[in-house]
């Protein structure tokens, strides 16, 4: 018998107006895989995303991750969800400028309430797993774009999400800084068994994912096992 999908969507539909962002989307990713989101520029694959990870609420249709509704929570449910149960990786500016990248990875332990002393420890360890050791009290104008994303992606898998949602997370990379980024993110992700969902216009990021979707026009357009 199957497992149970980790992420189960049903029916989603999201509006911006009259903007019909998301127009009836069904949608499961196992446990454990790699998926990567295709499609091309405002199709909905970032709305698709935020609300797969409870940032935004559908106007109809579920969300369900490991059996636990999460379209269904209020606000402060969903930001404890978000923050215990999943990670996020975004294309730009996602670290914080005035603290140091060891600084930056810990926060997430810090906002669950990690011992600032425990926090640092362990951001020193995520740091070391992405090749990063000797980066720990650098800020972040002072490290290569590739270097920032690993340094996010540490943040990100610091909690040890159920989830990894990656918003074009090597999209501002040259391709050499980004498959490097990417393989490393990957290798982490599979080592833990993390589901990624991970948004990409490009065909060699998505040819590293288990399965591909494609988006078009607000629906899930094909699916490429
Ligand atoms: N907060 C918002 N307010 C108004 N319109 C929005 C908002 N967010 C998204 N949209 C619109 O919804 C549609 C889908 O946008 P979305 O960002 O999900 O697409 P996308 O496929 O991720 O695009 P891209 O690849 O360019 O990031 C677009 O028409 C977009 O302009």
């Amino acid at each position: 018998m199957n497992e149970p999908a980790l992420i189960t969507a049903r029916g989603l539909r999201k509006s911006f107006g009259p903007t019909e962002a998301l127009r009836g989307v069904d949608l499961d990713v196992r446990r454990g895989e790699v998926l990567a989101v295709m499609g091309p520029s405002g199709s909905g694959k970032s709305t698709l995303l935020h609300c797969l990870a409870g940032v935004l609420v559908p106007d109809s249709g579920t969300v369900e991750v490991a059996g636990r509704s999460v379209s269904g929570l209020g606000e402060a449910a969903r930001s404890r969800l978000r923050l215990t149960e999943f990670g996020f990786v975004f294309q730009f500016g996602q670290l914080l400028p005035e603290l140091t990248a060891a600084d930056n990875v810990g926060l997430p332990l810090l906002l669950n309430g990690t011992p600032r002393a425990r926090a640092r420890t362990a951001a020193g360890a995520a740091l070391a797993r992405l090749g990063l050791q000797d980066a720990g009290e650098k800020h972040p104008t002072e490290l290569s774009g590739g270097q920032a994303q690993r340094v996010a992606i540490a943040r990100a898998l610091i909690t040890r999400p159920k989830v990894l949602f990656a918003d074009e997370p090597t999209g501002s990379l040259d391709s050499l800084a980004a498959e490097n980024v990417l393989t490393a993110m990957l290798d982490l992700v599979r080592e833990d068994g993390t589901t990624v969902v991970l948004i990409t216009h490009d065909p060699r990021t998505a040819a590293y994912a288990d399965r591909e979707v494609i988006v078009r026009d607000g629906r899930i357009g094909a699916v490429v096992a």
